[in-house]
């Protein structure tokens, strides 16, 4: 599964801000009971959403489903006891669209957001900021960390 990857999209801290706070732009107009996260990676974005619409009330559905880059069989490890309706539904990014699928069948009437997109997934979700290509995995923040870089001329020379 991992060879479906053939380029990379960095995403920093500040641009993951900037684009949560784009996207909340396009959400302040309406008003929401509360956010529910899709774990592990809606939780950083509804955070986010959630100060930026002054929401308080927020839930999880916990999902498990890709080790890195290797999608296996997806288990829903907490659900939640409505369909959604007036709620936000929020993750991180949709790729096959598997997990957006099974998430809609349990929230058929919440307003599902995600930051990024990719074609397959795009049709499952209400709104989202940027399309990415299907074949680009993005490297979230929280899956990276600062590193020594050696100079150009010691890499290519030595
Ligand atoms: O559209 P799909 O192909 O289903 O992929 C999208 C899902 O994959 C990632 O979660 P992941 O399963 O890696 O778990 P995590 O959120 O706990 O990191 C991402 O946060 C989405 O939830
Ligand atoms: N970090 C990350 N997780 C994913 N899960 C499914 N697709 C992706 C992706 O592009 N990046
Ligand atoms: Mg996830």
């Amino acid at each position: 599964m991992a060879n479906r990857y053939h380029q990379h999209f960095t995403v920093s801290w500040d641009q993951l801000h900037r684009d949560v706070r784009e996207l909340c732009h396009r959400l302040v107009e309406r008003d929401f009971k509360g956010i529910v996260a899709i774990t592990r990676g809606g939780l950083i974005p509804a955070a986010l959403i959630a100060r930026e619409l002054n929401v308080r009330l927020i839930d999880t559905v916990c999902i498990s489903s890709y080790d890195h880059m290797n999608q296996g069989g997806l288990d829903v490890l907490k659900g939640v006891d409505h369909d959604g309706e007036g709620w936000l539904l929020v993750d991180d990014l949709v790729d096959t669209g598997k997990t957006a699928r099974k998430v809609r069948e349990m929230l058929p009437k919440a307003h599902f957001v995600t930051v990024y997109a990719k074609p397959e997934g795009r049709p499952l979700v209400d709104q989202y900021l940027t399309e990415v290509a299907q074949d680009c995995w993005i490297q979230f923040p929280w899956d990276m960390g600062i590193a020594y870089v050696e100079p150009l001329v010691d890499q290519v020379k030595r």
